[in-house]
């Protein structure tokens, strides 16, 4: 009896195991066919590229934005960055001042406001900023000596949030501050690890609205080797290489510069062979920056653009110094992909500037285009 009974419970037990069973695969299949729809994008590109930017504006421009709560816990961020942005001038001055003394002092009445600043911004954990502090650093802001520091920014390690910042430091420090959606995507925090999103440039609920899941990686050095683990399934990767960067070197490594890392990024991320039929789309960042910058210095101070010539001044000279880049990105796409290989991955490349919200929703919908179309041509459908 007890025999039969336990076969009986064991025939019972394999009957649900196989229900069980049968269950799962089904849920797999439905979530794989799930699965599928969904497009894996990669952001990808050195470190203060812009790519942790781009992600929190897809989050302003196909989600829902950054409520209060979210913003708030950005204050803390904004602080540090201002009181980092304040340091590193004042670093400056002690390095710049070597060679010209009286253009890198400070003004008698700002000399003990520098050091203490110094002193608070080599603490771990900074104090809040209270209408004191922001009025030192105001003062600070305003000193010749730091104003020619800042000029020279590009030998500095300077977040480029940092005029954002010093410029409306007192409405940083009143008691009630709430970070603005600008301030948000101003915040500069170096990514470590891995974040994910998903989102659709055009709608859910339209018929033809692709769905995205989007990654955000560190770009620095020591970040990359993380990459790897997302390389499977990728439809497009979207490169981030920031225009400015020609005159700046590496935060990790101050005797690369920056663009030429970008480059070199740019082709071991094109031959990979797990992306040998992924589209990439570039995105050449920082337009203002560029735009700003370039009558200033020259593109050929850059080695990988040393032969460059300027041909002309103004908003002409930024449009051409632009298509050169773009035309230099191009190439090296070109070397980096067999000719057969072309054919099956896209190739794309967008002026960008993060900040800009219209830009950016402008440019996921073209994104969204072409991604589509060339998921119709893979079906044989176009
Ligand atoms: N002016 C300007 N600033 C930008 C632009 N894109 C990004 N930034 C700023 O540049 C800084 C760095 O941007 P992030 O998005 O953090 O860079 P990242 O590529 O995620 O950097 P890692 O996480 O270190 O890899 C932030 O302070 C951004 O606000 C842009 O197009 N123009
Ligand atoms: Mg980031």
């Amino acid at each position: 009896m007890g025999c039969i009974f336990s076969r009986e419970a064991a025939d019972q037990g394999d009957i649900r195991d196989t229900i069980q069973a049968r269950e799962i695969d089904k849920r797999i299949a439905q979530q794989s066919t799930a699965e599928k729809k969904v497009q894996k994008l990669l952001l990808l590109g050195a470190g203060e590229s812009g790519k942790s930017t781009i992600f929190k504006q897809i989050k302003v421009l196909f989600q829902t934005g950054f409520d209060d709560s979210e913003k708030k816990n950005y204050t803390s961020v904004v602080h540090a960055n201002a009181y980092q942005s304040i340091k590193i001038l004042l670093d400056g001055l002690q390095e710049f001042s070597e060679s010209e003394q009286e253009k890198y002092t400070l003004l008698p009445e700002n000399k003990a406001i520098g050091e203490k600043l110094t002193e608070i911004g080599n603490r771990t954990q900074q104090p809040p900023l209270t209408e004191e502090l922001a009025q030192q650093i105001e003062a600070l802001w305003k000193d010749p000596a730091i104003q020619a520091s800042y000029l020279r920014a590009n030998e500095l390690q300077l977040p480029d949030c940092a005029s954002h910042f010093l410029n409306d430091i007192h409405r940083l420090a009143q008691p009630d501050y709430v970070p603005s959606k600008e301030d948000v995507l101003y915040a500069r925090v170096r990514t470590m690890g891995i974040v994910e999103t998903e989102f659709s440039p055009v709608g859910e609920t339209k018929k033809r609205g692709e769905l995205y899941r989007l990654f955000d990686v560190g770009g620095q050095r020591n970040e990359r080797r993380k990459w790897i683990h997302l390389f499977d399934g990728v439809t497009a990767v979207i490169f981030c290489a920031a225009l400015s960067e020609y005159d700046q070197t590496l935060f990790e490594d101050e005797s690369s510069n920056r663009m030429i890392e970008t480059k070199e990024l740019f082709e071991w991320v094109l031959k990979e062979p797990t992306f040998e039929k992924t589209s990439f789309l570039l995105f050449l960042n920082k337009f203002d920056i560029f735009e700003q910058k370039i009558n200033k210095v020259p593109l050929n101070t850059c080695e990988w653009f040393k032969d460059y010539k300027p041909l002309t001044s103004g908003q002409a000279e930024v449009e051409n110094a632009y298509g050169y880049v773009k035309t230099k990105f191009e190439e090296l796409y070109n070397e980096s992909t067999p000719p057969d290989q072309r054919l099956d991955r896209v190739f794309k490349v967008y002026k960008t500037t993060a900040l800009d919200e219209n830009l950016i929703k402008r440019t996921f919908r073209l994104v969204d285009e072409v991604l589509v179309r060339q998921r119709l041509m893979d079906a044989k459908m176009l």
